[in-house]
């Protein structure tokens, strides 16, 4: 049985004051009957990770270099995110293939390392809407996942998150049904890869425009064990909406 996750990516968004949000999430949630995680920029996470203490909210970072260490000015490793009390990492997030051409291959470099470092990879993959309407998604999908991911991955070490690049920050959600397609392909695809115990222990997550509004409908669906949350995870009065949404679902 998957044990589902709520994770939010704050993204470049959140300074000092935003640690508030995080202290308000762990009052309200002290035995979550779901696992919870937080991947603030990296300026914020080691504070982060010592305002949620003992709680059962864990920290995440955004993406780390695939070198242990070395001449990476503006790089973070993942050793210095495990430092900073992260045990997840986001890796190949639609906005860092796009803005810095970060290829699956990258991707699966990073992964590599921050596994090798006791990370947690979420590692993301996402058809943008031209691949979409080209009825490219599942071969895009089939192509990042088969890159990106490392040899090796457990349901400890890996969780996958299918982000539509056009769901993204736009409100627009996929129907029930190509989320249920997408997912359904991505599982088969991981029991292919890794067979049916590992292949079955990974989580896919949803994300792109998830809400406490649309969440309940959204898990719902076979095969969604969470979700990525970006803009309704920066404030705990609406990511508490979809947690509820997942504790129940
Ligand atoms: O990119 C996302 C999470 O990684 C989703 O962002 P939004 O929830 O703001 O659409």
């Amino acid at each position: 049985m998957r044990r589902k996750l709520a994770a939010g990516n704050w993204k470049m968004n959140g300074t000092t004051i935003s640690l508030t949000e995080a202290e308000n999430l762990a009052k309200a949630y002290t035995s979550p009957s779901v696992d919870l995680l937080i991947c603030p920029p990296s300026t914020l996470l080691s504070r982060l990770s010592e305002t949620l203490g003992n709680s059962p909210i864990a920290t995440g970072g955004q993406d780390c270099h695939a070198a242990t260490s070395g001449a990476h000015t503006g790089d973070v490793s993942a050793e210095m995110l495990k430092d900073s009390g992260a045990t997840y990492v986001i890796l190949g997030h639609s906005e860092r293939r796009d803005t810095y051409d970060e290829e699956s291959e990258e991707v699966r470099a990073k992964a590599g390392t921050a596994m090798e470092n006791g990370l947690t990879a979420v590692v993301c993959l996402g058809e943008s809407l031209a691949q979409r309407e080209a009825n490219n998604t599942l071969d895009i999908i089939g192509g990042q996942l088969a890159g990106s991911v490392p040899d090796g991955a457990t349901g400890e070490n890996l969780v996958i998150a299918y982000e539509p690049v056009w769901a993204i920050g736009t409100g627009l959600v996929p129907t029930l049904e190509q989320i249920a397609e997408v997912h359904g392909f991505i599982r088969e695809r991981l029991i292919r890869r890794f067979g049916e115990e590992t292949g079955n222990a990974i989580r896919i997550l949803y994300g792109g425009s998830v809400k406490a509004a649309n969440a309940t409908e959204i898990f719902s669906v076979a095969d969604v064990d969470g979700a990525l949350v970006g803009g309704a995870s920066l404030k705990a009065s609406d990511f508490s909406g979809i947690i509820d949404a997942l504790e129940k679902a």
